[in-house]
């Protein structure tokens, strides 16, 4: 028996170590051994074809257009660089479309509806708006006659023009009482821009395009009125001649419009739309002609066995950089390579790698990681390792190196900036530049931009439909009309049309199998180049770096994100670093300085669930982050600051100074998008006596030697006021409320502002406080009467410490002299067109109207 156990338990082991061994076998086999793919062959494809041109217009296919403007000056701004889309609050997406397409203009879009008979806000003490668009032709319309007077008034005056689509039954009756007859649902054909137009610029003349589908129902107009020429034209189905979108240059009321009768998901309408707005515009986008792309391949040698680039794929390489040079001046393709995988593919492959780097000489290189290593998982010492070898590797096959490109692979450390990377990248290889698609973020990608960081120049990078993995003619994701579509008008050609730098990232496998890679940018240049005045090029990286921040100057300066909000940055942070100790404010108080600031943060933070920052001594104990002069320390030193405990809800910043700075909305609404944003408005008058005193305090040399009312009373010209300018403006501007308020309007939803009313605060701070604490969506109720009492001695609330008030230092709440009753006048006369629009801008996005403005407009009208 004991046998036959022994027999058995031997048996059962020596089946056990079969299995561990065949288990072990499989998986160590499975990993060394490349997975051999299913090659595919090269798919041979027919190129664009570009319609007959019209000969009678033959002329202008070579002639391109210079820039030209709507009436006829540049934009000098006379109004605020910012675009006025007036949507339809029920359009689903489409409003969505437009404001996404005109955020290519690089100017602020403000998306705002009109309900019923409502009026637009145009102005304020200047204009607000340098192009107005109406998603719905319907809503200006419907306009009252006072709405539109005022509409036009504003439009001649600052030179303003008006789009619209017209998708409204009911708008025929009124386009046909100005001259435009409205039909739908026509079997357009024959679509092509008028040869006599000033609005095409990208749109190229001189093409016809004759649809046939019986599916191409548009809506169109018959121009039946001198003041309407058409933009661009087609034919009905009488043959018939009609026009998709015209032009009204003004003749009639002295107001420029472009109507559309269709929308812009066909792409002669889309080329159509983005030429009205350059027209419209009149320059404020800075956009020309001039085109700049660079296509980077990405992974070469990189790639599982089968996957690889074989020798005539090489020679098709080559072929194709020559065609497109025929489209792209200049054109090179940009080869990224990683050295550890050379001839680390199938025989084949191998002797395809060889005659590569024998044809290195006929494109430009740049690395992608010796070992296509993740740089945030590495220390510089290590990087500089990898990059070393990388440079060996490239030296010992002498390819030709775009010598301050690099791109790290996933993009990895370029954004969220990952410091070894570029500390490596500038010593071992003398980077210059770089591009990702990561910055700020990935999507909007019209929102996406460059920025410089340690002298390294990062260009935004855009994707192409052909990602990382490889992609099939008969396997592309959703079905290839999907790419063919995005080529014939859609995705990839809007980039190119939109993007004045483009930088595309591809990878080195759809340059094999079946090439879909030259199938998608060949038909994309050659349907470019039928449609289009674009003049693309090619330039070295470093020569696209500075065209581009000459053109985008602003870009230069990073703006930090909260890397731990977006889920694909928290995945591409420096190894070690978490997210759990980030706690960044939810609440900031902007400002202006002068106004209660401190006095508020103070008494906020008394409530057990608000916190704040640690003090910083050398700046007023203020941060002064977001435009200011700590920006450049970066993400990790501010959110460093805040160390919230369990039971803070709110974590508030105070920096006073934030509210008129230009450059702070943007910069905060980039990391803290949701944050709730206060904004004390105290009288202006008593802002600007209030910060006259305080510099006065700080021995300023100016305000010691003249007194208020000489400050404000000094004609221009003398010598004095040439002396006080300086401190005037600095004095009088923050209180230029509505045009500050406008700027945080461009980047923040009024939900999230909360206005506090400085001068109730001041005298009544118990109910101010209970109004913000609501606005907080803090509970329970807090009383903080029992927290705070009035001091005589000091004139002001104060807080109660062990019993005992407690209240701000002495140069809050400051002792000093009445204001002169001519300094108050003068002052008084100044600021009423800004309290008068401060009231329009309140009113129009409904957000709390202090009590003093009412009485100020009461009082003066
Ligand atoms: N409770 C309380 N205690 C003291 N001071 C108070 C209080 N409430 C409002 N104020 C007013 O706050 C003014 C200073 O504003 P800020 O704190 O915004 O100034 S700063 O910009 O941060 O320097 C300060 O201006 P001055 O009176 O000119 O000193 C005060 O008028």
């Amino acid at each position: 028996m004991l046998l036959v156990k022994r027999i058995k338990c031997c048996i059962h082991v020596g089946v056990a170590f079969g299995l561990l061994y065949l288990l072990l076998y499989f998986l160590f086999h499975a990993r060394i051994k490349p997975v051999e793919r299913q090659r595919f062959k090269a798919k041979p494809f027919a190129l664009y074809s570009c319609p007959a041109v019209n000969n009678s217009h033959a002329q202008h296919l070579n002639a391109l257009p210079q820039q030209h403007f709507a009436y006829s000056t540049p934009w000098k701004g006379e109004t605020e660089a910012r675009i006025l889309l007036v949507s339809e609050v029920d359009s689903m997406r489409y409003n969505k479309v437009l404001r996404d397409f005109i955020s290519y203009l690089h100017v602020p879009v403000r998306m705002e509806t009109i309900l019923g008979f409502g009026k637009l806000s145009l102005s304020l003490v200047r204009g607000r708006f340098s192009l107005i668009v109406f998603e719905n032709y319907h809503r200006y319309a419907l306009l009252n006659e006072d709405a539109k007077k005022e509409l036009h008034e504003y439009c001649r005056q600052h030179k303003v023009g008006i789009i619209s689509f017209v998708n409204h039954p009911e708008d025929g009756k009124t386009l046909a009482q100005n001259g435009l007859k409205m039909a739908q649902q026509v079997q357009a054909t024959d679509l092509q821009f008028d040869p006599d137009s000033v609005v095409p610029y990208v749109g190229r003349k001189g093409v016809t395009l004759p649809i046939r589908s019986p599916n191409s129902f548009m809506n169109v107009f018959y121009l039946n009125s001198t003041r309407w020429k058409p933009i661009l034209n087609c034919l009905d189905s009488n043959k018939q001649p009609a026009a998709l979108v015209a032009l009204d240059n003004g003749t009639a009321d002295g107001v420029e419009h472009i109507v559309f009768a269709h929308k812009i998901d066909h792409f002669l309408v889309k080329i159509a739309f983005w030429d009205a707005l350059l027209y419209m515009s009149r320059g404020v986008s800075n956009y020309t002609l001039d085109h700049y792309i660079e296509i980077d391949i990405d992974d070469i040698f990189v790639g599982q066995a089968g996957s690889r680039l074989l020798e005539d794929d090489i020679d098709a390489l080559i072929q194709s950089q020559e065609f497109l040079r025929d489209h792209i001046e200049n054109f090179n393709y940009t080869l990224g390579f990683s050295g550890h995988f050379f001839q680390r593919g199938d025989p084949v492959e191998n002797r395809a790698d060889e005659v590569l780097v024998a044809n290195a000489a006929k494109f430009y290189w740049f690395p992608h990681m010796w070992h296509h290593n993740h740089a945030t998982e590495y220390d510089y010492t290590m990087l500089q390792a990898l990059m070393t070898q990388n440079a060996l590797f490239a030296e010992n096959f002498n390819l030709p190196l775009l010598k301050s490109y690099a791109v790290s692979p996933q993009h990895l450390g370029v954004y969220p900036l990952h410091e070894p990377l570029y500390q490596a990248w500038s010593e071992v290889w003398n980077v210059k530049v770089t591009s990702t698609e990561e910055y700020p973020h990935l999507k909007p990608a019209w929102n996406r931009r460059g920025f410089i960081h340690h002298n390294i120049s990062v260009l935004p990078r855009q994707t192409c439909g052909l990602f990382t993995h490889t992609h099939f003619f008969h396997a592309y994701p959703d079905g290839i009309k999907n790419l063919q579509r995005s080529i014939h008008g859609g995705d990839l050609f809007s980039t190119i049309l939109l993007n004045q730098f483009t930088i595309f990232m591809t990878h080195q496998q759809n340059y094999g199998n079946d090439r879909l890679a030259l199938y998608t940018f060949h038909n994309e240049m050659a349907f470019l180049k039928c449609w289009t005045n674009l003049r693309l090029k090619w330039v070295e990286p470093t020569v696209m770096a500075d065209l581009y921040f000459e053109k985008f100057p602003s870009q230069k300066q990073l703006l930090y994100t909260n890397p731990c909000a977006d889920p694909r940055h928290r995945k591409m942070l420096t190894a070690n670093v978490t997210c759990s100790d980030n706690h960044l404010p939810n609440v900031v108080i902007v400002g202006p300085q002068k106004t209660g600031t401190t006095a508020l943060l103070e008494f906020l933070k008394i409530h057990p669930n608000i916190t704040s920052n640690e003090p910083v001594p050398d700046s007023f104990e203020e941060l002064q982050f977001f435009g200011g002069s700590h920006y450049h320390l970066g993400f990790d030193w501010y959110a460093d600051k805040f160390k919230p405990k369990r039971e803070h809800k709110v974590v508030i910043e105070k920096t006073a100074n934030y509210f008129d700075n230009p450059a702070t909305p943007l910069a905060l609404s980039t990391m803290l998008p949701e944050a709730k944003i206060i904004v004390m408005i105290d009288n202006p008058v008593e802002r600007a006596y209030s910060w006259y005193q305080h510099v006065r305090f700080h021995n300023d040399p100016v305000a010691l030697k003249y007194s208020m009312e000489e400050l404000v009373s000094f004609l221009p010209g003398s010598a004095e006021y040439n002396e006080t300018t300086r401190l005037r403006l600095r004095c009088l501007k923050p209180g230029h409320y509505a045009e500050h308020l406008d700027r945080w309007l461009d980047y923040f939803p009024p939900s999230q502002i909360i206005i506090v009313d400085s001068s109730s605060f001041k005298h009544e701070p118990l109910e101010s406080l209970d109004k913000v604490i609501s606005r907080l969506d803090l509970k329970p109720h807090f009383d903080y009467s029992r927290h705070m009492t009035y001091v005589e001695k000091k004139g002001f609330y104060c807080g109660i410490q062990n019993g005992k008030p407690k209240c701000l230092g002495a140069g809050k709440g400051r002792k000093y002299d009445d204001m002169h009753v001519y300094a108050r006048i003068r002052l008084n006369s100044y600021f009423a067109p800004h309290n008068r629009a401060l009231y329009g801008l309140l009113t129009r996005y409904k957000l709390d109207i202090p009590f003093w403005l009412t009485q100020f407009l009461h009082i003066n009208g």
